[in-house]
């Protein structure tokens, strides 16, 4: 005869998002003040390495803003932005200067309003990019770049780097051409190529798709998802595209008046009825609302 014991196990298992396993850029608690604007309202996120994140919200949300603290050019008032190395190696952020972080903590970054060096060549501008590891091998000095073998050595990784992301974007036939005279579309390339030829840990984007007709819209989608597939380059995008977000993010935090309101998957944000209501331009207190408005569409649907 057996006596078999019934023991209750109380199994509670966490299950972490992908994005919170190994993640390439933490952010916790980050706050930015403008005077009595809470520009950023202690925002807490991962961006998981790899990963296409995507920073979503009305405008004014507080998305560039973010993007400044991370990339240097505002110092948080308060909180910590941890970007962790593939090797392991980590650096805060908010410690930094600007240049630092795109020289060491190797972040780069596009901005909204395109900046490229409009009288340069588009080979050029892949060129200046590449300024710092060119600097390097000189030793800083004239003599090291007229001469030092180190140096011819770097410019020619420089040339074969720009040539490869010309070819990867598709603007290698308009390599001499000043970059101001590209059409808008090869222009966002362009700034895409120009941060890749910095071989950035993170690639920050600010609303790549911003102006791009449907065509360039699906090439941009194309690109990104080939960054991070091939280079294995993880993204961070501000976008309002919605077609952009939803086709390639792995990851959407949404973010309303500095505050974020949803984090997770595309489609679980997609169905967020605080993000609807925040699009919607809705009130708190009507979220409710349009969260039974959207219970009832779904059953109406419902065979
Ligand atoms: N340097 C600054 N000084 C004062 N206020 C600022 C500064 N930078 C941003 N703000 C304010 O912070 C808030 C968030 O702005 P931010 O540009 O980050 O929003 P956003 O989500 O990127 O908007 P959009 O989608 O329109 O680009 C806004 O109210 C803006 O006016």
């Amino acid at each position: 005869m057996s006596f078999i014991t019934e023991v209750e196990v109380d199994v509670t298992v966490d299950i972490l998002p992908s994005w919170a396993l190994d993640p390439v850029l933490s952010v916790e608690h980050v706050f930015m003040r403008f005077g009595g604007l809470v520009a950023v309202n202690d925002l807490s996120f991962t961006a998981g390495r790899g990963d296409i994140t995507a920073l979503i919200g009305p405008n004014g949300a507080g998305k560039t803003t973010v993007f400044n603290c991370i990339t240097g050019f505002y110092k948080p008032t308060q909180g910590m932005l941890l970007l962790k190395h593939g090797s392991g190696d980590s650096y805060l952020l908010e410690r930094m200067t600007d240049f630092r972080i795109s020289a060491k903590a190797r972040v780069a970054r596009t901005f909204q309003n395109i900046r490229l060096f409009s009288g340069m060549t588009v080979l050029e501008n892949l060129l200046v990019a590449q300024h710092n590891p060119l600097m390097l091998a000189s030793g800083m000095t004239i003599l090291g770049v007229l001469g030092l073998p180190g140096y011819k050595r770097a410019e020619k990784v420089a040339i074969e780097r720009a040539k490869y992301w010309l070819d990867k974007t598709g603007l290698y036939s308009r390599a001499d051409d000043p970059a101001g005279d590209l059409p808008y579309g090869a222009q966002r390339r362009l700034e895409i190529a120009r941060a890749m030829c910095t071989g950035p840990e993170l690639l920050c984007l600010d609303e790549p798709a911003a102006g791009l007709n449907p065509r360039e819209s699906a090439e941009l989608n194309a690109l990104l998802l080939d960054i991070r597939g091939t280079e294995k380059t993880s993204i961070l995008l501000i976008e309002h595209d919605m077609s952009v977000v939803m086709e390639i993010s792995d990851h959407v935090v949404v973010l309303e008046y500095g505050t974020k309101i949803s984090d997770g998957t595309p489609s679980a944000v997609r169905n967020d009825p605080r993000v609807i209501a925040a699009y919607l331009g809705v009130d708190d207190e009507e979220v409710e609302k349009v969260e039974e408005q959207l219970d009832e569409i779904i059953a109406e649907s419902t065979p």
